[in-house]
Parts: structure tokens; sequence; C-alpha cells
């Protein structure tokens, strides 16, 4: 007789007072190094989620897990107000590698933080209030940033709180709807150099340097979100370096600081002095633990040269997922390590299957699509052994 798995506390604990609003998997993660996961089993799971593209740099990098523990001996609280060595070093680094010209930066700690603030810093930066984004494009859960977020199922509950009046939503890709849409009313235009909630959909340059030469033209902004294409995922350090298009501000969070909650508004000096002094500010934003992990996260992005490691394993990963061969398989797309693999029926059966008897973590990227964001440290023998159960799982 099979003794029931007798149910984890840790399980019963988190599915008791919850809000409720996840879909909880039935494992407790309690583990994890580089592209492994391991659960309260002790099952190791091959990471291909790696926090919806949080840990790039791997799971509890040695580098931020040691200047998280010096810091953390030294000083964890320090307000924006009060200057810090470790804040001052992250900016530096982190202006050290954004595109020229943008050398200004609101530290927040979220992804959907930064989407606020861009918001914001965009409408004093112009005297303007109309944005235009993208349809099947995602901008982050707050009311705010829900806005420009086209997915209703997201919107819908809140009906008109979500106030997206002001937005115009164009179809991705789409120059002719682009020139009609920007005028000099327009604000901002926002879009994510790669769509990832919306399905891993890489713009074409064409697109993202027409929105760059028309949104100049009207004096809006181009505001891009490398939220999730940011920090070596795409095989650069962030997506827009692929089409040459230099953005008058950028959103940031993810995988900026190792796995720490952190977000930002990187912008130029033009766009930050627009805002009135005390026309933004945060808590948390910047504070010296979530700096230091950065420092070393950034500096390790560099020293292990991870932008062409996503590039190259980008470009073996998709050769052997196309080498597949399945009749499920509609089309495998992407950039670097950013990859999606459409199916012509619903994915989500497929990434249980993958999860429960394969021991790989995959995530939906709407209904038909299978993404795959691994760290971008994964090991092309794990690639291979993350090909072949997915192989498996489609027979
Ligand atoms: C399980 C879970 O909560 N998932 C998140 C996953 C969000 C992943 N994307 C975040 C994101 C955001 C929002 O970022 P944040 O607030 O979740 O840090 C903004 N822009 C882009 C392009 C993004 O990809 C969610 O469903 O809101």
């Amino acid at each position: 007789m099979t003794t029931q798995p007798q149910r984890s506390k840790w399980l019963e604990a988190e599915q008791k007072y919850d809000s409720g609003v996840y879909n909880k998997h039935q494992v407790v993660m309690v583990r994890a190094k580089g592209a492994a996961v391991w659960d309260e089993t002790g099952r190791e799971y091959i990471d291909c989620v790696a926090g919806y593209g949080v840990a790039n740099i791997g799971h509890s990098h040695p580098d931020v897990v040691k200047a998280i523990k010096e810091q953390a001996d030294r000083l964890i609280v320090m307000p924006q107000t009060l200057p810090n060595d470790k804040r001052a070093e992250f900016l530096t680094e982190l202006v050290g590698v954004l595109p020229q010209g943008l050398d200004r930066v609101f530290l927040c700690n979220s992804g959907t933080e930064a989407m606020e603030a861009a918001k914001k810093f965009a409408i004093t930066g112009t005297g303007r209030k109309r944005f235009v984004s993208m349809k099947r494009g995602f901008s982050g859960r707050s009311l705010g940033a829900l806005a420009f977020t086209w997915e209703p199922k997201y919107r819908e509950p809140f009906g008109d709180a979500v106030d997206n009046r002001n937005v115009d939503f164009i179809t991705y890709g789409d120059i002719e709807q682009l020139r009609a849409a920007v005028t000099d009313e327009t604000a901002a235009v926002i879009l994510e150099p790669v769509q990832g909630e919306g399905g891993v959909r890489p713009a074409t340059t064409l697109f993202m340097q027409e929105v760059r030469r028309i949104t100049r033209e009207k004096g809006a902004l181009l505001i891009l979100d490398e939220i999730q294409t940011g920090f070596c995922r795409t095989g650069k350090m962030f997506a827009c370096e692929h089409s040459g298009v230099v953005p008058d501000a950028m959103t940031l969070a993810k995988a900026m600081a190792g796995g720490l909650p952190v977000g930002a508004l990187a912008m130029t000096a033009e766009v930050a002095d627009r805002m009135p002094a005390g026309g933004h500010g945060t808590t948390f934003g910047g504070n010296p633990l979530t700096m230091a992990a950065g420092v070393a996260a950034l500096r390790a992005m560099k020293r292990e040269n991870m932008a062409e490691q996503a590039r190259e394993k980008g470009a073996y990963f998709m050769e052997k997922l196309r080498a597949v061969g399945s009749p499920k398989i509609r089309e495998v797309r992407g950039l670097g390590l950013m990859i999606g693999v459409e199916l012509k029926e619903k994915s989500a059966p497929y990434i249980a299957a993958l999860e429960h008897e394969e021991g790989v973590l995959t995530l939906q990227a709407t209904p038909l699509v299978v993404r795959f964001l691994p760290p971008v440290t994964i090991s092309k023998e794990q690639i291979d052994q993350v090909v072949a159960a997915f192989a498996r799982v489609l027979e």
C-alpha cells in the first residue's frame, strides 16, 4: 500500500495564510544553487523559471552571497536622503553599463514601481499626459502600471480604477499604427524590446528604430521596459543594444541585484531635471543591502561575460529545441536565453508534466507558449537535459 506522502507543514501554512492570488504548486522549494533548485524532499529540478527572469547570474551567486553577508554586518538601513557608499558604488556601476546618456537613476524596489516612476517622470518631463503602449504588453500590477498593460484579465477586476483613458494601444511592430498614434500630446511610448508575458516576441530592429525616430520627431519620450530583457538575458547587457536604439528612459528590475528586490528608472538628465524636488520617493529604494548585492551582481555579469554566455547558449538552446521536430510545436522564438516555444495546443499540461515527471521548471507566456528563462549560468549539459525532457513530454 503506498503511503500518502505526509503533507508538508510548510505547504499547509503557506496555503492557509497566503492571500490566495497565486496558483500554488504542490512543492516547497528550500534550496538553490546556479540553475538547480531542490524541494523539501531533496528532489532536484533544473530551473528555467529563475524567479521569472530574476536569477540571471544563477541562484545564490557566491559574490552576491558574500556581499550580502558583509553588508548585513555593516549597514542595512539608510534612506536616500542620506548618501551611502554602497548606493554610490551601485549607481556608478549601473550608469557604467547603461546606454550613453542614461546617467540619472530613480532607485526603487520592483518593476511595477519603476513603471510608476516612468509614468510620473514622463509627465513632468514633457508636460504631456498621453501614452502609447503595446497590445500584449505587460508593465506590472499596480494601478498606474496596469494602465499600460494590455491583457484584460489583469485589468477587468478593477474596472475604471485602472485609468487608461490617456493610453492608446497599438499592435506591437505596426509602424503605421505607431505613426498615427504618436502626436504632440504624447508624453511617451512604452515598449518592451522583447515582449515577455506577452509571449516572448522580439521586436524587429526596424520597428525599434522607427519608434526612436518618430518619438524624437514628435517630442515624445521613448521609454523601454527592460525589466525582463535587461542584464544579459537576451545576449547583450540590455536588449536595446541589438537595435542600437538609445531610449530617453529605461525601466529596470528583476536580475539587477542578483535576486534581491530592486527596481530603477534610468533616464537622461533632461528628463530627471524636470521632476520637481520631492516629486517622487520610496522608503526602501536604494537601500545599502540591495545596493551591495547589485554591485556584486553587475561585476559578476561583466567578469563572467554573461551577455556573451546568454547569446551563445541561447542560440544552442533554440537550435536543440528546433531539432526536437515535434508536430505539436508551431514555433521556437526568442533572443538569447529569453526563449518561447509556441505549441499548437495549450502549454499548461506540458509545463506541469515537465515539473512533475521530469524535474524541469518552466513557465507560461500566454496560453500556448512554454517560456524558458534559465539562469545565464546554466550548463550545456543542463540544456541538453531540459530539451530531452521537453521532447519526452511532447511525445
Ligand atoms: C507569480 C507572479 O507574481 N508573477 C508575476 C510575474 C511578473 C513578471 N513580469 C514582471 C514585469 C513587470 C513588473 O515587475 P514586478 O513589479 O513584478 O517586479 C514590468 N514589466 C515587465 C516587462 C515585466 O516582465 C505577475 O504575475 O505579476
